[in-house]
Formats: structure tokens, C-alpha cells, sequence
């Protein structure tokens, strides 16, 4: 692991740019000449020589004088107070509109569907129209004029920040920051608002731009500042007058009000470089984290029913079935009449092929499935009370803290802009209220729980700076945060070389052994389940095939789908025989055969496996949805 790296600050990766700084420097000296101008104006603004009227620059006057007399230069920077004022009161007014409605609209569905088209019916109201109703109702109060164009100027911001919002909203880092128990106001501001404050602040810029010109604009008609105060538009109007006698008047008014204008651009351009240049990271992005299920009842009768005594059943999942639209847009099961029992400390496995509904059960239990699919049918008990009845801030309130999740994607789950520390830390905070400083201790001590040698150093790294099995191990952490009780981890080691695999496998035995949490683990690996699982569920296009402790469904799997399984996997392999290689592939959704869902591939399917849905049978806590429990010996008699 590289040593660990603060990334420049915004700020000074914006004075790498030549152009922004001196746009900066610009607008800071404009500020600096309006806030200050009794102090560094030679002359009042109101201040007539009328014997030098319509003078040209002079040691007494730098920029000459207008046409009674006054010194431009004072009146210029008198005259930037309201140009400034204007811009800020619009630039304020979009911002606080269009940043909370741009971010709800991309984090809530239900705020877009109001948000949205509210926008496009205010974007094409005529801007000009309202400012001069504004200003006849208000007097010609310039604020309030410029405090309309903030809000006819927010739905356009508000478009920006909800695009960017919606590709931060779906990086892997915030369906993790879900997945870890995080509020919607939480991810919002900690989360996307960072993401977005580069485009946001390019657009505010160009409303600061367009802002000027239309302050500008008005007061050149009149229309803004009450006359003789100075205005910049004012005094363009008054230069536009005199151009018949004098045309040098319009140099410094037309090229302060141009300058300023294009600095501003320029400033948004420095800011968008420089906000890129902060996203540009060493390590590839992380793939996102997969969707998973939700269902519909068929098969009530426990698929996996745990021993039948032992400590209390702490998940109940009965029936659970899970759809996804299908072609022409009928609901397709994904996971059909899934049942199983998880007790206090015990681990299971659901073991199976790509595609065979392992993570959509694992993503209903967590109550986060992809957009699309739902649970259309069977419960899920979590402590008896039942999961799917809860509403959205019940069910948010049971992850993290009672169930937490470990995918096979840390990196994806780490947002990039945080060190590790400070993403743990902020887990800690949220699931117990404790202040900074006892965060950042936990945070520390956490890294050290998943065996993290030098916690303290890897709290200061920044996600792109670990390794797989670090942040594997820091994803576990980060699931630990909130002391759950139930623990899922789908295909927690498959994106690990070999070793890293056996230290996951190793500290998941330990940690369990040390917190008493129940681990449901997948896998398309036996090995993997084999290494930490009691029990285990086989799945096959969407069913449990066969349920019972591993090592009896390993040493005599009665259902041919787990005896193929079994079969295929090279641990289990004799070295110099070939492995076995089941024909064909896990049908799609949508397209399951009546009856068996496995009889296409199955070496022994007779007519009755076709003829009409398959129930699960069997003895005990050793079950299988087959219409014959195969003798053990009969791996050896394949055909
Ligand atoms: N967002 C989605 N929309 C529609 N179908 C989906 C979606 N996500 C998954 N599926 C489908 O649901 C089925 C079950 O997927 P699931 O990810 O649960 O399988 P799995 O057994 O976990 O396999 P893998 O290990 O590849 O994830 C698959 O056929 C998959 O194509």
C-alpha cells in the first residue's frame, strides 16, 4: 500500500490555472474597489466638475469624466455596489432553490415527479416580463428584480444539479452508504452534494454572468438604480449619450462591466478543470454494486428449516418470491417461494450458478432491490417482526445496525473522496450518535478488529490507495460499524487471489466467533460455503433445490443439481480427472420450464419431472425439490 496522501484541496488545484487565477484576482479587486470605494475614490459619486466635463483621462481624473463633470473612476467603483449586490442576491436565491430541489429530485423519485416538469413550465416563462412586473410592483427595487432572476434562473440550475446528482446517486459508494444504514439527508450532503459542487459552482458562475449583463441591462434603461447613484449600466447609458461628442467615456464603463463578465466565465471554466482534476484517480472505478430481488408465494414449507432447536431464529424467510418486469412488461420471478430459517450466531450459505437468484434473496432480506424489481409475495421476519410490512425509515433503520452487508465489491463501496477513517468514523456516528473525536477512536479500533496491521495509518488512506483484501477487510469494518446481528455477504472473496480468499474466510470465522452474528453467505463456490457454513441452500433459477447441514448435502447431495455442483468443483476434483461439466445453462427468467426448473439439464428427469411443480421433500432438516432423493453413490453411476 502506497503511503497515505492528502489530494490538493479545490482551492489550490484552481491556482494551478493561469486564466482563473488572474480572473480571480480580477474579481477579488473589484470587490475589494466596491466595498472600499470611500475610501479609494478620489471623488463622491455625485461629484460634478462642470468646468471638466466629458474629459479624457488626466492626472486628476484616471478615466476622465462624464458629461457633468463626475470622475468615472470613482463612479465605476461606486457603481460596482449594486452590480455586485445584484449578482449576489441571484446567485444566492438560485443556489438555495435549485441545490435542495436538484438533489431531492435525484435522490426521491416521487420529488422528480413533481420537480421535474415543474421545472420545464418554469423555464419558459420570458424572464424579461416578470423582472419588469417586479419592478413596477416593487418601485424599481433593483434586489427584488435580481431576487426574481434568482428564481427564474433556479430551474435551469436545478436540471444541472439533479444530472449530476442522478450519476453520483448511482455510484456503488452510495448504494453502499444505503446498504451501511445511511439516511437519504445523510448520503445527500455527505455523499453527492461534494460531486456536485463542481458543476454547480461552473453554473453559478454563468448565472453570476448573465446576472451582471440583466442588472446592467435594466439600469441601462433606467430601470434599477434611482438616478443620479451610480450604476454601471447607468453609466453605459450615459456614455451611449455622449457618443457623438466624446466616445472615449464607453472605454472604461463598456470594458468593466466586459471584464467583469468574462472573468466570471473564466472562473467557472478554472473551477470545472479543477473539480475534474480532482476526480481523476490512479485506480480504475469499481464496478457497481449488483441488484437484487422480491417475490411472490408458491411454496410456503421451509425450503431450509434451521435445527429445530437452538438459539432464537433471528431471520424467517418464507415463500419469498421476487419479480422483475419481463419481457413485455409482465412480472418475471427471479426468486420463487424461497424459504428459510437463519438463527442468532448460525451461518448459511446459498450456493448456485450465475443467475440463480442467490443475490436478489440476499438484496430483498436487506430490502434494497434494484429498481424494477419487487417482492411479490412470502415474508421476511427479521426478530419476528416482519420486514416486508415495515416502511422505508423502519426498514433504512434495521441496516447497518441489525443487518449489515459485505459485497464482492469493496472498492465500489468506498467513496473515493473520504479516507477510510472518515468513512468509518461517519458509520460509527450515524449508527451510535457518538461525537468526532470517539468516532475516529472506533473508527481506529475497527481497522483493527478485521486485522488491519497499523490501523492508525491506514484510518488517514483514501479508498484507491488499499488493496483488494484491504478494503475487503475495511468494507467489513465499515459493516461492523453498527454492531449488526445478521451479516450478508455475497461472494465476499470472489474478486480475491487464492490467500486473500482463506484470510476473508479466516476473519469472517473469527469475527463471527467474536460478536455472535449470524453470516449469510453467497457463493457460486463450495469451497467458499464449505469453509464457514453450517448450512446451506442450493438455488436454481430462482428455488431452493436442496437445504441442509453442508457437510451432509457435500457427502451425499440428494437433489442433481448439488450433486452436479458438487461434481464441477475443482476443490472436490481428483487431480488428472477431468471435472464434470453440466450441459446447457440456468434458464432466464421468464422461461422456466413447468415443473423442475433444473429437468433440461438433468441426467435422470423423466416425464413426471415436467408434469407439474416439484415440492420440497425429505427428512429432518435435510430437504430437496426433487421427485427421487438420489442414492450417494450415484455420482459415480452418471451417464
Ligand atoms: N436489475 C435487474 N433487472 C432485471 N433482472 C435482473 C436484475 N438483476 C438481476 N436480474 C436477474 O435476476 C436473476 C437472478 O439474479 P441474481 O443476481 O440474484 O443471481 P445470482 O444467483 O446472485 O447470480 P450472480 O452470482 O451472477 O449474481 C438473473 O436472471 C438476473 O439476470
Amino acid at each position: 500500500m502506497t503511503a497515505p496522501s492528502g489530494r490538493p484541496g479545490l482551492a489550490r488545484r484552481l491556482l494551478r490555472h493561469p486564466l482563473a487565477v488572474g480572473a480571480l484576482l480580477y474579481l477579488a479587486a473589484v470587490v475589494v474597489l466596491a466595498v472600499f470605494a470611500p475610501v479609494f475614490a478620489p471623488y463622491g459619486p455625485q461629484e460634478a466638475d462642470l468646468a471638466r466635463v466629458l474629459a479624457t483621462p488626466t492626472a486628476d481624473h484616471w478615466l476622465g469624466t462624464d458629461s457633468l463633470g463626475r470622475d468615472i473612476a470613482s463612479r465605476l467603483m461606486f457603481g460596482a455596489r449594486p452590480a455586485l449586490l445584484g449578482v449576489l442576491v441571484t446567485v444566492l436565491v438560485a443556489a438555495v432553490i435549485a441545490i435542495p430541489v436538484g438533489l431531492s429530485a435525484a435522490l426521491s423519485g416521487g420529488a422528480d415527479r413533481i420537480v421535474s416538469p415543474l421545472v420545464d413550465l418554469l423555464m419558459s416563462i420570458p424572464a424579461i416580463v416578470v423582472l419588469l412586473m417586479v419592478l413596477a410592483t416593487f418601485d424599481q427595487e433593483l434586489a427584488a428584480a435580481m431576487a426574481a432572476l434568482g428564481v427564474l434562473t433556479a430551474p435551469g440550475l436545478v436540471r444541472v444539479v439533479r444530472a449530476a446528482a442522478l450519476t453520483v446517486a448511482g455510484e456503488p459508494y452510495v448504494a453502499a452508504a444505503r446498504v451501511y444504514g445511511f439516511g437519504r439527508l445523510a448520503i445527500a450532503l455527505r455523499h453527492v452534494l461534494p460531486r456536485v459542487t463542481g458543476p454547480v459552482l461552473v453554473n453559478l458562475s454563468l448565472v453570476a454572468a448573465t446576472a451582471l449583463l440583466t442588472e446592467t441591462g435594466l439600469n441601462f434603461l433606467g430601470l434599477g438604480v434611482h438616478l443620479p447613484e451610480a450604476s454601471w449600466g447607468g453609466m453605459v447609458a450615459d456614455a451611449s449619450a455622449a457618443m457623438n461628442q466624446q466616445n472615449w467615456m464607453l472605454v472604461p464603463t463598456g470594458a468593466v462591466v466586459a471584464g467583469t463578465v468574462i472573468a466570471l466565465v473564466l472562473l467557472g471554466d478554472g473551477v470545472r478543470d479543477a473539480t475534474a482534476e480532482g476526480w481523476a484517480r490512479p485506480a480504475a472505478r469499481a464496478r457497481s454494486l449488483r441488484p437484487a430481488a422480491a417475490g411472490r408465494e408458491r411454496d410456503r414449507r421451509p425450503g431450509g428449516a434451521a435445527p429445530a432447536d437452538g438459539p432464537p431464529i433471528l431471520l424467517r424467510v418464507e415463500g419469498l418470491t421476487v419479480a422483475v418486469p419481463g419481457p413485455g412488461g409482465r412480472p418475471a420471478p427471479v426468486v420463487d417461494g424461497v424459504s428459510f430459517d437463519l438463527r442468532a450466531g448460525e451461518t448459511l450459505g446459498i450456493v448456485g450458478e450465475s443467475g440463480c437468484g442467490k443475490t436478489m434473496t440476499g438484496r430483498a432480506v436487506l430490502g434494497l432491490l434494484p429498481d424494477g424489481a419487487h417482492v411479490t409475495g412470502g415474508s421476511i421476519r427479521v426478530d419476528g417482526a416482519d420486514a416486508t410490512a415495515m416502511g422505508r425509515r423502519e426498514r433504512a433503520g434495521l441496516r447497518g445496525s441489525t443487518i449489515a452487508f459485505v459485497s464482492q465489491e469493496p472498492m465500489a463501496a468506498l467513496d473515493p473522496l473520504f479516507t477510510v477513517g472518515g468513512h468509518l468514523a461517519e458509520a460509527v456516528r450515524v449508527h451510535t450518535g457518538a461525537g468526532r473525536g470517539e468516532a475516529r477512536r472506533r473508527a481506529v479500533e475497527l481497522l483493527g478488529r478485521v486485522r488491519l496491521p497499523d490501523p492508525e495509518r491506514v484510518a488517514k488512506t483514501y479508498p484507491h490507495q488499499l488493496s483488494g483484501g484491504m478494503a475487503q477487510r475495511v468494507a467489513i469494518a465499515l459493516a461492523l460499524a453498527g454492531g449488526p446481528r445478521l451479516l450478508i455477504a455475497d461472494e465476499p472473496t470472489t474478486a480475491l487471489d487464492v490467500t486473500v480468499q482463506a484470510e476473508i474466510l479466516r476473519l469472517l470465522r473469527t469475527l463471527q466467533r467474536e460478536t455472535g452474528m449470524a453470516i449469510l453467505l453467497i457463493s457460486h463456490d463450495w469451497g467458499t460455503v464449505g469453509e464457514l457454513c453450517e448450512r446451506t441452500l442450493v438455488m436454481y433459477a430462482g428455488q431452493v433445490v436442496e437445504s441442509g447441514p453442508t457437510a451432509t448435502i457435500v457427502a451425499a447431495p440428494q437433489h442433481p443439481y448439488s450433486e452436479g455442483l458438487l461434481a464441477a468443483n475443482p476443490q472436490l476434483g481428483t487431480p488428472g480427472v477431468p471435472l464434470h461439466v453440466m450441459p446447457g445453462g440456468v434458464p432466464a427468467p421468464g422461461e422456466w420450464p413447468p415443473g423442475c426448473h433444473f429437468a433440461a439439464r438433468c441426467p435422470y428427469a423423466t416425464d413426471e419431472c415436467t408434469a407439474h411443480p416439484i415440492a420440497v421433500a425429505g427428512t429432518g432438516d435435510h430437504r430437496s425439490r426433487c421427485v427421487r432423493a438420489l442414492p450417494t453413490d450415484v455420482i459415480g453411476a452418471r451417464p
